[in-house]
């Protein structure tokens, strides 16, 4: 279990006094993946380089199994550190060392004893799929190649914690998909806690189970990933959603509407179709279907569709306030003409 508790870093510069993080406090369950998105300069960097203590808070508390690392000190405080493994955006790979040597470079500053080294990179070259890469350069990898070296060595030390701070944001989609499953893989086969931060709502979509949203150096939500996409509350919280989920109805056809739009969320893949036939049965007013989609997160199923309601102004609020006490999360996008 991580606990953050009333944590803040404050950057004093000549120009300005900043809050990186200001009085965060959650709590990530061993075991989870756990997202924390933000736009930049919301202070998700600060808040997960204070985890490991590569950034000094300012004030608050950090423990990590019970331990709290911001009152350790020297030999104790190196140990906690092995266990909280990081990769980061740019792989921060030693360039003029092969993959070998940059993984065995985090066993050895671990005083790991030579004869065991080998045999640890070696396994370790395996989890990440790069068997066939011990002997050559970072240059010589992608992106996605390079990023695995940076999972083999963020894990040589056996961490408890494996931070990832951006660790696909320079990556395409499809190897960003591809370090995604490896995490996955390595947080269920691994039982590592993983804690994220990313500017990707689809990243966190993939594989997060819980997720926090910053703004301004503060946690503004947070709750289970299904539980977010499917009743956001803040509305930076529903424009980072609206990112993954967008309806791009092609503008000749919204400015043919003359109704009220609205978008409907539902959880389930069957409620959908019932929400809309009620309503258009239950109220004298006619039901546009736009488009529609299912999202799966999590494997579970969030419906999503957007609709033009015409008709009495009166009958389609009470259609309205009908759609909304049945779905999650129901929002007027043009009121008409
Ligand atoms: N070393 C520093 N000195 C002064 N201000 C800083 C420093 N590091 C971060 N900040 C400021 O703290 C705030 C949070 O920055 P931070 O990098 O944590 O945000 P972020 O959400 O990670 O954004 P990005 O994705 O762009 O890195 C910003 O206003 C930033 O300018």
């Amino acid at each position: 279990m991580i606990q953050i508790k009333d944590l803040s870093k404050i950057y004093t510069t000549k120009e300005r006094v900043v809050k990186g993080v200001d009085n965060v406090s959650l709590n990530i369950t061993t075991g989870e993946v756990f997202g924390i998105v933000g736009y930049s300069g919301a202070g998700k960097s600060s808040l997960i380089r204070c985890l490991n203590l590569l950034e000094k808070p300012t004030s608050g508390e950090i423990k990590i199994d019970g331990l709290n690392l911001m009152k350790l000190r020297g030999r104790k405080l190196r140990q906690a550190r092995l266990k909280i493994g990081m990769i980061f955006q740019h792989f921060h790979l030693i360039s003029q060392k092969t993959i070998y040597e940059n993984i065995a470079f985090a066993l050895r500053a671990a005083k790991t004893p030579a004869s065991q080294i080998n045999k640890r990179v070696t396994e370790l070259l395996e989890m990440v799929g790069l068997a066939d890469k011990r002997d050559v350069y970072p240059a010589q990898l992608s992106g996605g190649q390079k990023q695995r070296v940076g999972i083999a060595r963020a894990l040589a030390n056996n961490p408890s914690v494996l931070l990832c701070d951006e660790a696909t944001s320079a990556l395409d989609p499809n190897t960003t998909l591809s370090i995604l499953r490896l995490l996955k893989k390595i947080n269920k086969e691994l039982k590592i806690t993983i804690v994220l931060i990313t500017h990707e709502m689809n990243v966190v979509k993939e594989i997060c189970d819980r997720m926090a949203i910053m703004q301004d150096g503060k946690v503004i939500e947070e709750g289970a990933v299904y539980d977010i996409f499917s009743g956001p509350k803040e509305e930076l919280t529903k424009e980072f959603i609206s990112s993954v989920v967008s309806f791009d109805v092609p503008s000749a056809i919204l400015n043919k509407c003359t109704g009220r739009i609205v978008k409907v969320m539902y959880k389930g893949d069957v409620a959908g179709e019932g929400i809309i036939s009620d309503t258009v049965q239950q109220y004298n007013i006619k039901g546009n279907f736009l488009h529609g989609s299912i999202e799966y997160i999590q494997e579970i199923p969030l419906g999503i569709f957007l609709m033009e309601l015409q008709g009495d102004n009166q009958e389609v609020e009470k259609a309205i306030s009908y759609m909304s006490s049945r779905a999650s999360l129901v929002e007027v996008i043009d009121h008409g003409n």
